[in-house]
C-alpha cells in the first residue's frame, strides 16, 4: 500500500515551508547586509542587531535561519561557540512565554511556572556567562510579542550584553510591520534604524526561480518543466509571496502524485490553485467591512462574464445593491477609496482606457475570482453578520 514509489515526490519535507533550501536565490542583499551587521560579533563577540521586515512570505524567516546556520557552521570551522535560539512570538507571545523558551534553551525541563519575572532573567544571565559565547536570539513575528506590551523585556534583551562578563546577546528581530516605532526610546538606543532590512514583494522571475530550486531539491528528476514553474510564478505574482506559491506547488506535487501520470502538468497547478485560492480569498473577503463587501458584490454583478467592467457602470449598481441591503449608497469619491483599497489587497485589479472620444475611463476586472463564484460567497457574507472592522492585508 504504502510502498508504491513516487513518480514525482522525491523528498516530501523539503516542500513544506518550515524547509530552508540549502542556498536562496534573490536575497543576497539582505544576506550581505546581515553579515556586515553581525561581523562585529564574529570578530570581537560584541552585542548586535538587525530588523527584517517585509510582507508575507519575501523570505524574512529563511534569511535569518540561512544566515544563522552559515554563521554555526563558519564558527564551528574556526573552533568558535555560538548560541542560537529561535522563538516563533505567534507562539510565544507574552513575556513568560519567551523567558521559558530562552532558559528551555540552557535547561529543557525548566517549569512553566513558579518563577517570576526577575527569577527568570537572573537565571538566564548566568545560564548566559557560563556559556561563555555570543547567543543570536532570533524573535520571528515580533509585532506580536510587541503588540502585547511586552516593552519592558525587548529592553531587557536589548541590553542584556552590559551585564554579562563573559557572552553577548545579539538579536534579529523579524516583522511583517515596522515595529522600530513600536520600541520605546530607550530600546531604540539600542535598536538603531540602520539595521533595519527590507524585504521586498518577489518579483514574477524571482519567484519562477524559487520555484524551481524547490522542485530540484524535492521532486523527481525532470517532474517539472519550466512551463509549469512560470504558471506558478503568474499565479504568485500578485501576491509577491514565496510561501503560497510553495504551497501551490506542494498541492500540485500531490495532486499529480494520486493521478498517477508521472509529471506534474499545469492542470495540477490550476487545481490547486482553485483549492488554495479559495481559502486566501474567503479569508480577504471575511475580513471586508460591510461597505466594502457591497461594493465589491457591485463589481462581480456588474461584470457579467466579461474580463472587465466601466467604473461609471459598476456604480450604477452599486446603488441598485446599496438599497437592496438597506445600506447609504456613498459618494464617487469614497466608491473609489474601496476599489483602491481592494485593489491593494489583490482583489481586483483597475486600469484607465483612452476612449475614441478622447476621454479617459477607468474599468475594473477580478482577475482570479470568477465573478459568480465571488457573488455568491459575498451574498452569504452579507446575510452573515460580523465585526465591522476593516482589517487591510
Ligand atoms: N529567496 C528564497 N529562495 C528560496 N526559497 C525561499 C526564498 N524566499 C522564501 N523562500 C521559501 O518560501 C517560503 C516562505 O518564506 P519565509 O517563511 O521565509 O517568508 P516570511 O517572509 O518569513 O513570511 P511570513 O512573514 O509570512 O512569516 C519558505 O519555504 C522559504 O524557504
Amino acid at each position: 500500500m504504502f510502498d508504491r514509489s513516487s513518480a514525482v515526490i522525491r523528498d516530501a519535507k523539503k516542500l513544506s515551508f518550515e524547509y530552508v533550501p540549502e542556498k536562496l536565490v534573490h536575497r543576497e542583499e539582505q544576506m550581505r547586509r546581515l553579515e556586515t551587521l553581525f561581523k562585529p560579533m564574529i570578530t570581537d563577540n560584541l552585542s548586535c542587531s538587525a530588523f527584517l521586515h517585509g510582507g508575507v512570505g519575501t523570505g524574512k524567516t529563511a534569511t535569518a535561519k540561512r544566515f544563522c546556520e552559515d554563521v554555526l557552521k563558519y564558527c564551528a570551522g574556526k573552533n568558535k561557540q555560538v548560541g542560537l535560539i529561535f522563538i516563533n512570538c505567534r507562539i510565544r507571545n507574552t513575556e513568560h512565554g519567551v523567558l521559558i523558551h530562552l532558559l528551555r534553551y540552557f535547561d529543557s525541563g525548566f517549569p512553566d511556572r513558579g518563577f517570576s519575572v526577575e527569577e527568570m532573567l537572573r537565571s538566564l544571565k548566568r545560564h548566559m556567562d557560563e556559556g561563555s559565547r555570543p547567543y543570536v536570539i532570533v524573535l520571528d513575528e515580533v509585532d506580536v510579542l510587541l503588540k502585547n506590551g511586552t516593552k519592558d523585556l525587548m529592553y531587557q534583551l536589548t541590553r542584556f550584553t552590559d551585564e554579562l562578563r563573559n557572552s553577548s546577546v545579539s538579536l534579529i528581530l523579524i516583522s511583517q510591520e515596522a515595529v522600530v516605532e513600536m520600541l520605546d526610546t530607550a530600546s531604540l538606543s539600542s535598536f538603531k534604524r540602520a539595521n533595519a532590512i527590507k524585504f521586498d514583494k518577489y518579483t514574477k522571475n524571482e519567484l519562477k526561480d524559487i520555484v524551481i530550486l524547490r522542485a530540484e531539491e524535492a521532486l523527481v528528476p525532470n517532474a517539472m518543466s519550466i512551463d509549469v514553474a512560470d504558471l506558478l510564478a503568474d499565479i504568485g505574482k500578485g501576491f509577491g509571496d514565496a510561501r503560497l506559491v510553495i504551497e501551490m506547488l506542494e498541492k500540485a506535487a500531490n495532486i499529480a502524485e494520486e493521478r498517477s501520470g508521472g509529471k506534474l502538468m499545469a492542470d495540477d497547478v490550476r487545481s490547486a490553485n482553485a483549492m488554495i485560492y479559495s481559502n486566501v480569498s474567503e479569508n480577504k473577503l471575511a475580513n471586508l467591512d460591510t461597505k466594502r463587501k457591497i461594493a465589491l458584490l457591485a463589481i462581480a454583478r456588474a461584470i457579467k462574464g466579461e474580463p472587465y467592467v466601466s467604473i461609471t457602470k459598476v456604480e450604477k449598481t452599486y446603488e441598485v445593491v446599496c438599497e437592496e441591503y438597506g445600506h447609504p449608497a456613498r459618494k464617487h469619491t469614497q466608491f473609489w477609496t474601496y476599489v483602491q483599497d481592494m485593489e491593494k489587497m489583490n482583489l481586483l485589479e483597475t486600469m484607465v482606457r483612452s476612449e475614441p472620444d478622447g476621454g479617459r475611463t477607468t474599468y475594473i476586472s477580478l482577475p482570479d475570482i470568477p465573478p459568480k463564484e465571488l457573488a455568491k460567497k459575498l451574498e452569504y457574507l452579507l446575510e452573515t453578520p460580523v465585526s465591522d472592522d476593516f482589517v487591510e492585508f
